[in-house]
């Protein structure tokens, strides 16, 4: 089967909402909330992707993201390993530059059914990510 491999931020404001975007009608897993991000292309670290991507979706800028942590997920068609990255400082002001839905949610909000399968785990560590940073 197909292996896909993406990293995505979590865009964490100083007063703890995360910036998160829809995906669109006619894409893969359509409707599910998502981690800006994607797919790393031939020669790039899963960090330049990362900000390559954080540019061209949200238009912001990164200069560091702490790594949180590398998921493996099985789809019923492939694949997928996502590097996670939580992203606190940034240049610009975060848009769904693509024209997507986008919002600001409270951590403790974010409701794993709204999000593909492979992001439970992320969300799950997210909530009990205050106590260790
Ligand atoms: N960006 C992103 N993709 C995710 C998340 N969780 C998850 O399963 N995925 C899956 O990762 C795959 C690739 O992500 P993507 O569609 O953002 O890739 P991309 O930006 O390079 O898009 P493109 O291939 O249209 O250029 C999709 O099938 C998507 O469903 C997430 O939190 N954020
Ligand atoms: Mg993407």
């Amino acid at each position: 089967m197909k292996n896909v491999e993406i990293a995505v931020g979590i865009i964490r404001s100083h007063d703890g909402k995360i910036f998160i975007t829809q995906r669109g009608e006619s894409s893969h897993l359509a409707g599910f909330w998502e981690f800006p991000g994607g797919k790393i292309e031939l020669n790039e670290t899963p960090f330049q992707a990362l900000q390559r991507e954080i540019a061209e979706e949200v238009d912001i800028h990164i200069h560091e993201a702490t790594f949180l942590k590398t998921i493996e997920h099985e789809y019923s068609d492939y694949f997928i390993t996502i590097h996670t990255y939580l992203i606190e400082e940034w240049d610009g002001e975060p848009f769904a530059a693509e024209g997507q839905p986008s919002r600001w949610i409270d951590e403790e909000d974010l409701n794993a059914d709204e999000f593909p399968d492979a992001n439970r785990s992320i969300i799950e560590m997210l909530k009990n990510l205050d106590n260790n940073i």
